[in-house]
């Protein structure tokens, strides 16, 4: 049995998105949380991998070394835990209560691995895949970033095929936004969220 007292207490519905690394989360999480952010707020994760220029420490990711990561892991501190391109990334148990104990609804940004442990936990969020138009399109988004390197590029390729197969499993997500036009894949996002949005407000006004 899940303990619904202790879920009550955690406060609104945590949302997951996932979603092949270049797809779009980043960019649109960011819009997100900037026109609410009274509403939404990001469980940071901790990651091996090193900071893109422009990331920061304690916002974008924890950046840790990997024997640190692992001790932490080690010590029960992780909800969930996953190896993405050659490095280490979890979500810890006080990225999310941080974001919970300011009562407002929980980002997680985590892959496809992630989704599948979360799953197995009692967090309860609603699941949403940010999906590309087409592996070219995709390709070529992550080419323009800038930010990787061939080998790194080609992991990420590989793992948003394998993503992108993945995702097509009945249930696996709640909503699913195909990210073509960035303004038109916000707006379906909003409206996917438009409830809970609708019941965070409202509880803010209320006391
Ligand atoms: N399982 C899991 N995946 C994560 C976590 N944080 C980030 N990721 C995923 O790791 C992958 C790589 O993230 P990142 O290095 O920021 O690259 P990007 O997706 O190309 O911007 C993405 O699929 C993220 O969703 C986490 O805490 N847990
Ligand atoms: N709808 C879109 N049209 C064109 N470029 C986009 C669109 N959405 C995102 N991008 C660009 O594609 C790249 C990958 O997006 P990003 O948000 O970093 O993806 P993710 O977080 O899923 O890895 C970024 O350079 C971003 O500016």
């Amino acid at each position: 049995m899940r303990d619904s007292t202790s879920k009550a207490m955690a406060g609104p519905r945590p949302v997951v998105f996932s979603g092949p690394s270049g797809a779009g989360k980043s960019t649109l999480l960011k819009k997100l949380i900037k026109e609410h952010e009274n509403v939404f707020g990001f469980s940071v994760s901790h990651t091996t991998r090193n900071p893109r220029p422009g990331e920061e420490n304690g916002r974008d990711y924890h950046y840790v070394t990997r024997e640190a990561m692992q001790a932490a892991i080690n010590n029960g501190e992780f909800i969930e835990n996953a190896e993405f391109s050659g490095n280490l990334y979890g979500t810890s148990k006080a990225a999310v209560q941080a974001v919970q104990a300011k009562n407002l609804i929980c980002i997680l940004d985590i892959d496809m691995q992630g989704v599948k442990n979360i799953k197995k936990t009692d967090l309860n969020p609603m699941y949403i895949s940010i999906q590309p138009p087409s592996m070219e399109i995709l390709e070529k988004r992550l080419r323009d970033r800038n930010t990787e390197s061939e080998e790194s590029l080609r992991k990420r390729l590989h793992a948003a095929n394998v993503d992108m197969e993945l995702s097509k499993e009945p249930g696996m997500f709640d909503v699913v936004i195909v990210n073509d036009n960035l303004e038109d894949a916000y707006k379906n996002l909003k409206q996917a969220l438009l409830e809970e949005i609708n019941k965070v407000k409202k509880t803010k006004t209320s006391s």
